[in-house]
């Protein structure tokens, strides 16, 4: 089915928004502003160890997001990941539409943009490409794009990174609960197991970026999510009761916690609500990496933080039936 793409839209120098971005009054940017003078933790991975897990454990329980430095992610491997991505959505449409996903169909892989079910559903001014990223023996690498011809390369490059920084923080965290630094990471499943899936996310300059959402307010159903933007701000987090926008910082990444380390920590780290907004004249982007359990995976509160004063809050389920339920908006 042909697909009306975002980038398409606006490239045709629209004035006015198309009804199905613009959202209803108490959803839209224009009045529900970010608050000033609040900002999300930033953590230098160099501290010594120990101020290291409590900063990290203060941030994921009050914030449940945390902007790293010194994370020993080359800053070269990331300006390449970036140009790659860039370049993609650069190519001709027709080029693009070869990798077209169809989440009707369950093929959530490859090229997309956000479908309305019916008239009254808005939906979010994005495109994007998401595909599976490891474990290898789960990839599909013909959902990858071939063009840039360095993609698969550069991208396999990042994820190992990602993994090794993954490692770091699920250890980080896994202290800061008072835990063995592989708790954590054991619950999710080791090297072999634990998967991570890349989403570009791409937000075509919008002519009312005050009555659109580039991205709901949601949190991510994953353990972790590793972010980069680009340098136009967009995200924002929820905190307590009011938005916080999330300042674009030079060599940073960002860290999301997900659902699963909530249910994991039973509650004592926070999956963040946060939601993207776009901007009038420059395009957004950002590479999200969704570090997950495989599906089989069980994933409850850890029994050691649970106890008569401290009952689990989140019930135990595979990770399957976890998303089974986050996709059709059923209770956990
Ligand atoms: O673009 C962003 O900063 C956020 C994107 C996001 O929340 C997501 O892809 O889950
Ligand atoms: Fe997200």
């Amino acid at each position: 089915m042909e697909v009306e793409r975002v980038q398409c839209l606006a490239s045709g120098q629209l004035k006015e928004l198309p009804a199905k971005f613009i959202r209803p009054a108490h959803e839209r940017p224009e009045n529900t502003k970010a608050v000033e003078g609040e900002t999300v933790p930033v953590i230098s991975l160099s501290l010594p160890h120990d101020l290291l897990v409590k900063q990290v454990a203060e941030a994921a329980s009050e914030w449940g997001i945390l902007l790293l430095t010194d994370h020993g992610i080359s800053p070269t491997l990331i300006a390449r990941l970036q140009e790659l991505g860039q370049q993609f959505f650069n190519l001709p449409q027709k080029e693009k539409e070869v990798y077209a996903n169809d989440p009707s169909t369950g093929r959530f892989e490859g090229y997309g943009t956000r479908m309305a079910k019916n008239l009254d559903e808005k939906v979010e001014w994005i495109d994007y490409y998401f595909h599976m990223m490891s474990p290898s023996s789960k990839v599909n690498y013909d959902m990858w794009p071939k063009n840039p011809a360095s993609y698969r390369e550069v991208t396999e490059e990042y994820n190992k990174e990602v993994l090794k920084l993954t490692d770091t923080v699920l250890g980080l965290l896994s202290e800061g609960l008072g835990l063995e630094r592989k708790a954590l990471k054991s619950s999710l499943g080791d090297d072999e197991k634990i998967e991570t899936e890349m989403k570009i996310n791409m937000y075509p300059p919008c002519p009312q970026p005050e009555l659109a959402l580039g991205v709901e307010p949601h949190t991510d159903m994953s353990a972790l999510t590793v972010l980069v933007p680009n340098d136009v701000p967009g995200l924002q987090v929820w905190r307590q009761d009011h938005w916080v926008a999330v300042d674009f910082l030079q060599n940073t990444l960002l860290v999301h916690i997900g659902d699963q380390l909530e249910v994991l920590s039973n509650g004592k780290c926070r999956s963040v609500l946060h939601r993207s907004l776009v901007d009038k004249e420059r395009m957004r982007m950002s590479w999200a990496v969704f570090v997950a359990p495989p599906h089989e995976a069980v994933i409850g509160p850890l029994p050691v933080l649970v106890n008569q004063e401290n009952p689990p809050k989140y019930s135990t389920k595979t990770f399957a039936e976890f998303r089974h339920r986050k996709f059709n908006k059923l209770p956990q």
